[in-house]
């Protein structure tokens, strides 16, 4: 395996692919899986993803992928608040891209609902969420060069409460000035747990977030992705 010019933290591991679908195909393989370990017992798996660019050939390969979806609950690391039929919806690319095919049979566990407020769209999302048997099975997230994961922004007012293990929220509403939309995300309660955690980035520029990222774990509020360096996580990543 080709490593990176740097040194990675001890807990995280990386698969470098020599373009974008070499990696998510193997993302893909990898997910498929944890997901079918995760179903040779009773129960229920669970996979929450991120949205943004870089996931659309994964979800693309993953959805082809044989496994008995109709026991994998789907969900979204963080939603715009917006309705599905705006182009920045996150849960109108999951279902795009992954919830076709074989993978269609899945359940999707939706964090959003069209035309709520941000109280009743949490006080919902909360509810829906009680449906996922926890912990995720599997979590794959993306990273914005300024270091946030999921909707987890620096420059987000709300980014403490999001991280504070000890609350009982697993979704939370941010209002990151940096975005043009509010967001909703998944908490550190909610995600820190994953049995499988996968980091999905693309890019020089990403590679460079990911270097400063790893030079020190201490200041998570400067760059959200390090709690999850720190958690452990296998970095899928192609130039
Ligand atoms: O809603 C979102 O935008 C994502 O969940 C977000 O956390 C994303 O993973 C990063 O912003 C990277 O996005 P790209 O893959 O588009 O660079």
């Amino acid at each position: 395996m080709k490593t990176p010019d740097f040194e990675l933290p001890n807990n995280v591991d990386m698969v470098i692919g020599d373009d974008g679908h070499s990696v998510a195909s193997m993302l893909a393989e990898k997910v498929a899986g944890v997901l079918d370990d995760r179903l040779q017992r009773p129960g229920r798996a669970s996979l929450a993803v991120s949205g943004g660019k870089t996931p659309i050939a994964f979800l693309e390969l993953l959805s082809c992928k044989p496994i008995d979806w109709s026991r994998v609950d789907v969900v979204l690391v963080d939603e715009r608040c917006v309705n599905e039929d705006d182009p920045a919806s996150n849960a109108r690319l999951v279902k795009q891209y992954l919830l076709r095919g074989p993978a269609s049979a899945a359940r999707y566990v939706p964090i959003w609902q069209d035309n709520v407020s941000v109280a009743d769209g949490c006080r919902q999302a909360e509810k829906a969420l009680d449906l996922i048997e926890w912990p995720l099975t599997a979590l794959v997230l993306g990273m914005g060069v300024d270091g946030h994961t999921a909707s987890l922004f620096p420059d987000a007012p709300e980014l403490y409460a999001a991280l504070d293990a000890s609350k009982p929220a697993r979704v939370l509403a941010l209002t990151p000035p940096s975005q043009s939309h509010p967001r909703v995300s998944l908490t550190l309660r909610a995600l820190g747990g994953a049995q499988y955690k996968a980091l999905h980035l693309k890019g020089m520029d990403k590679l460079e977030a990911l270097k400063q990222a790893s030079e020190r774990l201490d200041d998570v509020a400067e760059m959200p992705i390090r709690l999850f360096l720190s958690l452990g996580v296998v970095v899928f990543w192609s130039a």
